[in-house]
C-alpha cells in the first residue's frame, strides 16, 4: 500500500476532488473529519482541551467550539502548541487506523485529503504523491465569496492567510486544474485514478507484510507441531 496525500487551497476544489475520487472508489480519509471526531465528548482529547482551556471553550450542548478555540490560539504561540501537542497524536493514531483498516481489505493506496499538507510538513514524508487541486486566483476569490457569503475585503483576506496556491502547486507531483467546469476536472481525476491504479508502488509493502504473516504462520505451526510432538 502507498499513501496519496490531496490538498489544495481555501475553495480550490478538494472537496469536489475527493468526493470525485469517493466515487471512483478510493479509499479517501478527510483530515478535518477525523479532527473533528477527536475532539468529540467523551475522548481523550475533549478532557484534557476543557482542563487546560476551560468550560469557555464549550458551546451549549458540550461540544468544543472550535471557532472560539481557533480565535485563542491565533494570538498565543503557546497555546496553539499545547492545542496541537493535545489533538495531533490522537489525529495521527486514528489516522492510522483507518490506513490500517484499508491495508486489511486490500486496497493499494488511500488518499489522505489534508488541508495543511505542505504548511505543516509533518506528513508529507509519508506520501508517495502528492495531489494539489488548483484554481486560478479570481476563479478561486469568486468561488469562496459565493460559497461562504464573504465581501471581496473578507474572501481576500482568507486567500491571503494561507501559503499561496502557486507555491502548492510547485510543490506536488500531480496536480488538478479546477479552474474550469467540473467535468474537465473530473477527466483529470480519471487520469489520475488510472495512474494510481496501474502503479506497483503497493508492492514493497505489502511483499513485508506477506512475508511477515508468512512468518508468524511458520513458527506458530512448529510451536504447535513443538508441543504436539
Ligand atoms: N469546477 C468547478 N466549477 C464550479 N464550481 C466549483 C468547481 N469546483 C468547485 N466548485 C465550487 O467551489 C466551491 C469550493 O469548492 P470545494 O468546497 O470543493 O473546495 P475546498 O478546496 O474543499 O474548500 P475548503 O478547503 O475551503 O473547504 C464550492 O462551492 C464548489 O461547489
Amino acid at each position: 500500500m502507498f499513501l496519496v496525500g490531496l490538498t489544495g487551497g481555501i475553495a480550490s476544489g478538494k472537496s469536489t476532488v475527493s468526493s470525485q475520487l469517493r466515487g471512483l472508489g478510493c479509499p479517501v480519509i478527510d483530515a478535518d473529519v477525523v479532527a473533528r471526531r477527536v475532539v468529540e465528548p467523551q475522548t481523550r482529547a475533549y478532557r484534557l482541551l476543557v482542563q487546560y482551556f476551560g468550560q469557555d471553550v464549550l458551546l451549549e450542548n458540550g461540544e468544543i467550539d472550535r471557532q472560539k478555540l481557533g480565535q485563542i490560539i491565533f494570538t498565543d504561540p503557546e497555546k496553539r502548541r499545547m492545542l496541537n501537542s493535545i489533538t495531533h497524536p490522537e489525529i495521527h493514531r486514528a489516522m492510522l487506523k483507518e490506513i490500517l483498516y484499508y491495508f486489511i481489505r486490500g486496497y493499494r493506496y488511500v488518499i489522505l485529503d489534508v488541508p495543511l499538507l505542505f504548511e505543516t510538513r509533518r506528513l508529507t514524508h509519508l506520501m508517495k504523491h502528492t495531489v494539489v487541486v488548483y484554481c486560478d486566483p479570481a476563479t478561486q476569490l469568486s468561488r469562496l465569496m459565493q460559497r461562504d457569503s464573504l465581501s471581496r475585503e473578507e474572501a481576500e483576506q482568507r486567500i491571503a492567510a494561507q501559503m499561496p496556491l502557486s507555491e502548492k502547486r510547485g510543490l506536488a507531483r500531480h496536480v488538478i486544474e479546477n479552474s474550469s467546469l467540473r467535468e474537465d476536472t473530473h477527466r483529470q481525476v480519471l487520469r489520475l485514478h488510472t495512474a494510481l491504479d496501474d502503479s506497483t508502488e503497493y508492492l514493497p509493502i505489502r511483499a513485508v507484510a506477506v512475508a511477515a504473516i508468512a512468518g508468524l504462520g511458520g513458527l506458530f505451526l512448529y510451536m504447535v507441531k513443538l508441543l504436539t510432538s
